[in-house]
């Protein structure tokens, strides 16, 4: 039986793009969400539908077959492939503002799906029917991993697909497993695409990503005064409602937090599991807090006097022994809280979030956490995003998600 992955057919979008395959023009508006969009790759002459397209380009069997007028199925947006509903044993927990209650669900806020969009690079009815039947149970271990794989990477090509301007010449590269997929997708564009381009990494690893894919580096500290990056590219541990961050699960929220503050734009790409109605909700480790070495017992004393749950400097094993280094040479704090909420939460008058109990905005734990001697950055990436300020935004423009039913979610900032 072909894979999860290979039916959703990852590596043909990947190939269609390279073979010369273009997504048909005849994208339409779903009835769900008006910005909603699905879309079918075809042959340059537009005769084929995507699958028989990619079946004949490729000669792959698991392409699987398609009629050519056949149309990709509109999914619920928050049945299908919500985070939860595979992976996560116990769903994510967010504040019910009717009842005070802590209540399970997976929906997004009215304002949220508003500013959400579906894209559909390539989908079948039978992918639709395998997503939403799925169980942590249903799938083995590694198909798991590999469904997640194959939902980094769609975010990843879509995000470069609509942010990389041909015209840009100075671009962001974050840190972590789903950047790679940006780097790959940027490097797809061709050398042509990119040799006006000049790369700016977030840390080591994105460094050596942007060499071996044979892009121009430049640090950071070289962009000339008065400059900003065109774009940023990074990925997060989760997001929420508002495009509020978890950020340094890698340990490079530093430098990622000065490229993505020094771009006109940043942009965020996921997959299905980062989504999550409030910080805190599905990212357990905790927010991670860089600070000095030799300001860690200090800052864990004040973080659980401010209701973080078991504060822990984060080890370095197996790799390392004694605590994580940065690339900075901080150690790294991962500081649990209760789920962050949101102003409008607030608004509701059953919790302020101003640290009573332990429970906070995702604003008003910033300041706090910010302000605590020795810690150099955390890992909290919030307050204004790029399209209400004119730089310097924390918050990405656009958050990329792919699903685990082969489309990507796409969560655009409020203006
Ligand atoms: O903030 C980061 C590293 O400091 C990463 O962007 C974040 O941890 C997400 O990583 P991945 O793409 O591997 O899930």
């Amino acid at each position: 039986m072909s894979s999860l992955p290979s039916l959703l057919g990852l590596r043909p979008i990947v190939e269609a793009q390279s073979a010369g395959l273009t997504k048909s023009p005849d994208c339409f508006p779903s009835g769900h969400l008006s910005s909603m969009l699905t879309c079918r790759y075809v042959h340059r002459n537009g005769a084929l539908a995507c699958k028989t397209a990619l079946a004949k380009a490729y000669g792959r069997a698991s392409a699987g077959r398609a009629s050519p007028n056949r149309t990709a199925p509109r999914p619920h947006l928050g049945v299908l492939a919500r985070p939860g509903k595979l992976f996560f044993p116990h769903p994510p927990l967010v504040q019910s503002k009717q009842g005070g209650s802590w209540a399970r669900h997976h929906q997004l806020s009215p304002s949220a799906l508003a500013r959400t969009r579906t894209i559909h690079p390539l989908h079948t009815a039978k992918d639709s029917r395998m997503a939403m039947s799925t169980s942590e149970s249903a799938i083995p271990a590694e198909e798991q991993a590999r469904l997640v794989e194959t939902s980094k990477r769609l975010a990843a090509y879509q995000a470069v697909k609509d942010h990389l301007l041909p015209e840009y010449t100075r671009v962001g590269i974050g840190s972590g497993s789903t950047v790679i997929y940006v780097v790959e997708a940027i490097a797809a564009l061709g050398a042509a695409a990119t040799r006006a381009m000049t790369f700016y990494p977030t840390g080591a690893q994105s460094e050596e990503l942007i060499e071996a894919a044979g892009l121009t580096l430049q640090a950071i500290n070289k962009l000339p005064a008065g400059a900003q990056l065109d774009v940023a590219f990074d990925g997060a541990d989760e997001v929420d409602d508002d495009l509020n961050l978890i950020k340094g699960g890698g340990a490079c929220l530093w430098q990622e937090k000065i490229v993505a503050t020094s771009a006109k734009q940043f942009v965020c790409v996921a997959d299905f599991r980062k989504l999550s109605p409030r910080l805190g909700t599905s990212w357990k480790k905790g927010i991670p807090i860089e600070v000095l070495p030799m300001a860690a017992p200090r800052v864990l004393d004040e973080l659980k006097r401010i209701g973080s749950h078991n504060p822990r400097v984060r080890p370095g094993l197996p790799g390392k022994a004694g605590a994580i280094v940065t690339d900075n040479g901080m150690w790294i704090i991962d500081a649990p809280f209760t789920p962050l909420l949101l102003p409008k939460d607030g608004e509701s008058g059953i919790q302020a979030g101003n640290g009573d109990n332990g429970v906070w905005t995702v604003d008003a734990l910033a300041d706090h956490l910010i302000k605590i001697p020795g810690v150099a950055e955390i890992g909290l990436f919030y307050g204004s995003n790029g399209l209400q300020a004119a730089s310097g935004a924390q918050k990405p423009v656009a958050a990329y998600f792919g699903m685990a039913d082969g489309s990507v979610e796409v969560m655009t900032a409020a203006s």
